[in-house]
């Protein structure tokens, strides 16, 4: 299980991650979700070593986690990374050599990702002669080839073909079943919810909501119908007590919130006396909807994408941070 907890990171006045905790079990799937500049490169590079944090902790199987843990992870990093000059069998070889694979089973694990991920393109080519997302298929075999517990994956499927959005998923689905736990950033929410087991949505550097989608959505919230009536007269629905007409949705359709207290069949006698009542269900609100409704709940950091200026601690003077400006890296 990684768990990061606590986290807080600021570059110069900025405050980029707020306090930020996450958990993935083993054999789970996290989806990291957030607008750009939300905070979670930053937190993917946290935990993989690449920045420190000014504050918290990351957690492996509960323990503090070192060089040595860290070398039995994966990580596809935002900006890529692989040699573009080299070539690809040679690279991928030579990352599982540094995880400890010997140089038989390096070769071995090499030949298998490159197969299993479709990468047009012969062992012997190099990187830079390869395709866009023939590349991300090779970043992706090099996070996998030394066969990682944990997988961290920055954005892994933008780029990609539906095919390799397909083979990518399938292959991250084989991982969660064989126990390694993966966790990935990503902006395409309907493929998040479709993939995760559990998702965390990040906005401002603070994590605003995390569980699965089901419980992100929650037990107490309004319920959301799709009504669909025809012949109906425009605003059938608008006046209608304790209805809140969140909008149309496709052909005739509304897609209405019943407030507390209201019963759905009121609503059906409503549709039924405007018209000829199609269709009448649920509609529980998708990751898109939640994640809109987060952002948009969080006014103008969230607009602007970006998070907030750090407010003084207590004890601690505005802008005492030394370390203003860009921040190098720190090693892996
Ligand atoms: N080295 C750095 N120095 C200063 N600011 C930085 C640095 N790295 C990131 N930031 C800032 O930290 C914030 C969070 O960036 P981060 O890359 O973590 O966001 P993100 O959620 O991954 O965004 P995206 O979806 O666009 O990839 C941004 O405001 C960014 O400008």
């Amino acid at each position: 299980m990684l768990e990061l907890a606590g986290l807080d990171k600021r570059f110069g006045a900025k405050v980029v991650l707020d306090n930020l905790s996450l958990t993935v079990q083993p054999g789970q799937m996290f989806g990291f979700v957030g607008t750009n500049g939300a905070g979670k490169t930053t937190t993917m590079r946290i935990a993989l070593g690449v920045l420190a944090a000014d504050r918290g902790e990351i957690r492996w199987r509960g323990a503090p986690v070192d060089r040595k843990v860290r070398r039995r992870w994966g990580y596809m990093p935002e900006e890529r990374g692989l040699y573009p000059k080299m070539r690809i069998r040679d690279q991928l070889v030579y990352l599982a050599e540094l995880h400890g694979m010997s140089r038989t089973e390096a070769q071995a694990s090499a030949a298998h990702w490159l197969t299993r991920l479709r990468v047009t393109g012969a062992p012997g080519d190099r990187l830079e002669t390869l395709s866009l997302g023939n590349q991300q298929r090779v970043q992706l075999a090099a996070a996998l080839v030394h066969e990682p517990e944990l997988l961290v994956l920055d954005e892994p499927f933008s780029g990609l073909d539906p095919v390799g959005v397909d083979v990518m998923a399938g292959v991250l689905r084989e991982r969660t079943a064989a126990g390694a736990s993966v966790v990935f950033s990503s902006h395409q929410l309907e493929l998040v919810e479709s993939l995760c087991d559990a998702v965390g949505i990040i906005n401002g550097g603070r994590m605003h909501a995390s569980g699965t989608v089901a419980e992100l959505r929650g037990d107490d919230r309004a319920v959301r119908y799709r009504v669909r009536v025809a012949g109906a007269p425009a605003g059938w629905a608008d006046a209608l007590p304790g209805v809140r007409v969140l909008g149309p949705a496709e052909e005739d359709a509304v897609l209405v919130e019943l407030l507390p207290g209201t019963s759905e069949q009121a609503l059906l006698d409503a549709g039924r006396a405007a018209g000829r009542v199609l269709a009448f269900a649920p509609a529980a609100p998708s990751l898109a909807e939640l994640f809109r409704e987060v952002v948009n709940g969080e006014g103008t950091d969230a607009e602007a994408g970006e998070p907030p200026v750090a407010k003084p601690r207590a004890g601690e003077p505005a802008g005492s941070d030394p370390a203003a400006g860009r921040e190098s890296e720190v090693g892996a």
